[in-house]
C-alpha cells in the first residue's frame, strides 16, 4: 500500500486538464471486446482499473498497444480466446463484471470471481446483473469462489424493470442487449454522464439505442458491431474534485470542462459552502469570496444538507469532497448517501484532525465544521473519493500529515500527486504501490 505525505496550508493555485472518468472508461473497455474489428481510443488514461483491464486482453491474446504519454489505444480483438478453467477477470474492481456479456456473445461462457466488489462502500450486489443475464437467457452456475455464466446460444431479446437505478446493471444490459436478437427495452435505467458517455461509444460502433440519458432505454440488436474511433471526455469527478481543492485551499484552480451543462447540482452544492464556480470558455474556476461558510437555508431550524443518489441527484462519489469542505466551513451541515449502507464509516478518521462529526445513522453524516483542525496522520478505507477527502483536509491544514493507504487514489486519478505539485502543493508518495 502506498502512503500520501502532505505538508499543507498552501493555497493551491492555477489550471488543470482533467482526465477520462474511470467510469466511463472501463465500461468502454469491456465493450471493445464485442467487436473483432480495430479500435482507437483517445484519452485514456494511466490507471490501475484500465491496466489490469488491458493486461486481462494481453493475455487473452488480444492485439493491445496503449501509450499511455498521448493517451491512445489502439485494440483489435481477432485473435482473442477465452478459457473459463485458465483465465480469471481482474479483482478488487467493480467493473470485471461488465466483461460478462461480451465474453458471453464471443465465447458462450464466462467466469467471474466472487471479489468483484470494488470500493468498501457496503453491500455491493450482483443479484440485479444475475438479474439481467438470466433475463438475456444466460445460465448460472455456481462454485465456492466464482460463477460460471453460460449462454447455449445467441442472447435473445429481453424487457426488464431494475429494482433500482444501477450503473452497472445498466451498462450490462445494453452490452447484452447490442448483439441480441430483436429490441431489448430497460425501465429505471441509470443515466449518469458516463452511462452515456458509453451509450455514446456504443452507439459509434453501431449500436442502435434510444433514450440515452432517461429511466428507459430501448435497443434494437445488430448482427454485428463495427471497429473505429472514440474520443473519450473529461471526468465531472475530477472537474469537481479540483475546484474543491482549490476552495478548501483558500485558492484558485480553472480546471477544462466540456460539459458545463452537467453541472447545475453541483455548482449549486458548492454554494452551499459559501464556493462560487463559474464556467466560461470550457473553463471552470472557484472565485474564493473569503473563508468556507456553510448557507443558511431559509426553512427555520432545519440543517443545511447535501442529498446523494443516482443521477440526476449529487452522485454518491462526490460526497467525500463535499464532507470535506463541510468539515472546514463554518456551520453545520447533514449529509445523506441515499445509495449506500457503508460508505460513511470512514468519518470517525476526521476527528483526527480536530473534526466534529456525527453519524446518526449508516446513511447520514452531520458535521459540524469550522473547528480548529490541526495535521495528523490518518487511515484511508479501500475508497478512492474519501482517500481523496482525507488529501482535501491535509492539504488544507498547516503541517505535515499523512493519509495511509491512499493507493486506491491511482484507480481513477492518473497523475494525481504530480498534478497537485504543479499546483503548489508539497505532497509526495511513500511505500509501496
Ligand atoms: C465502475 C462503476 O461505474 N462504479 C460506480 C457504480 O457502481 P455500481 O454500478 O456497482 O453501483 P450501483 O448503481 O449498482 O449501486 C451500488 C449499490 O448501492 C445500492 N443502491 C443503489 C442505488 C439505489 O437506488 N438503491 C440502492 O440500494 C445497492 O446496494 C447497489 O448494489 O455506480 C456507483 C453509484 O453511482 C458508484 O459509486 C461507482 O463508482
Ligand atoms: C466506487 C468506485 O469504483 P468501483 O465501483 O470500481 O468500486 C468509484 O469509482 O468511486
Amino acid at each position: 500500500m502506498a502512503h500520501l505525505i502532505v505538508h499543507g496550508g498552501r493555497p493551491l493555485e492555477g489550471r488543470i486538464v482533467p482526465s477520462a472518468n474511470k467510469n466511463a472508461v472501463l465500461p468502454i473497455l469491456c465493450a471493445t471486446l464485442l467487436t473483432r474489428h480495430p479500435l482507437r481510443i483517445h484519452g485514456v488514461p494511466e490507471i490501475t482499473d484500465v491496466r489490469k483491464i488491458l493486461e486481462l486482453f494481453r493475455t487473452l491474446g488480444s492485439d493491445v498497444r496503449m501509450d499511455y504519454s498521448t493517451g491512445l489505444l489502439e485494440l483489435c480483438h481477432q485473435a482473442t480466446r477465452f478459457d473459463p478453467a485458465a483465465h480469471r477477470l481482474p479483482v478488487e474492481m467493480r467493473s470485471s463484471i461488465m466483461l460478462v456479456p461480451p465474453l458471453l456473445a464471443r465465447f458462450g461462457v464466462a467466469r467471474l470471481e466472487n471479489d468483484v466488489k470494488g470500493c468498501t462502500l457496503g453491500v455491493r450486489e450482483i443479484d440485479p446483473h444475475i438479474e439481467v443475464l438470466r433475463s438475456f437467457g444466460a445460465r448460472i452456475e455456481e462454485s465456492r469462489d466464482s460463477l460460471i455464466i453460460r449462454a447455449d446460444g445467441p442472447l435473445r431479446a429481453t424487457r426488464h424493470w431494475l429494482d433500482y437505478a444501477s450503473v452497472t446493471t445498466t451498462e450490462n444490459f445494453v452490452l447484452c442487449a447490442a448483439l441480441a436478437a430483436g429490441e431489448s427495452k430497460l425501465t429505471n435505467a441509470a443515466s449518469e454522464p458516463h452511462v452515456q458517455e458509453f451509450c455514446d461509444f456504443m452507439r459509434s460502433l453501431g449500436a442502435r439505442i434510444e433514450g440515452v440519458g432517461t429511466s428507459q432505454l430501448t435497443i434494437e440488436g445488430v448482427d454485428e458491431l463495427a471497429g473505429g474511433e472514440f474520443r473519450l471526455t473529461e471526468d465531472f469527478h475530477e472537474v469537481a474534485t479540483f475546484l474543491a481543492l482549490g476552495a478548501i485551499t483558500g485558492g484558485s484552480i480553472a480546471v477544462k470542462n466540456s460539459a458545463p451543462d452537467q453541472f447545475p447540482l453541483i455548482d449549486r452544492t458548492f454554494a452551499k459552502f459559501g464556493v462560487t464556480i463559474h464556467h466560461e470558455d470550457g473553463w471552470s474556476k472557484t472565485k474564493a469570496n473569503g473563508p468556507l461558510k456553510v448557507a443558511e437555508p431559509f426553512t427555520r431550524n432545519v440543517l443545511q444538507k447535501v442529498e446523494a443518489a443516482p443521477w440526476p441527484y449529487l452522485p454518491v462519489d462526490l460526497l467525500p469532497i463535499f464532507i470535506a469542505l463541510g468539515v472546514k466551513a463554518e456551520g453545520s451541515v447533514m449529509f445523506w448517501n441515499k445509495v449506500y449502507d457503508g460508505a460513511l464509516g470512514w468519518t470517525g478518521e476526521l476527528s483526527k484532525f480536530g473534526a466534529h462529526v456525527f453519524l446518526s445513522d449508516p446513511h447520514r453524516l452531520v458535521v459540524f465544521g469550522g473547528k480548529p483542525l490541526m495535521a495528523s496522520e490518518v487511515e484511508s478505507p479501500y475508497i478512492i473519493r474519501v482517500a481523496i477527502a482525507l488529501l482535501m483536509l491535509a492539504a488544507s491544514i498547516e503541517g505535515r500529515s499523512v493519509i495511509h493507504n491512499a493507493t486506491p487514489i491511482k484507480r481513477a486519478h492518473p497523475r494525481f500527486v504530480e498534478n497537485l505539485r504543479a499546483l503548489g502543493a508539497e505532497v509526495e508518495w511513500t511505500g509501496g504501490d
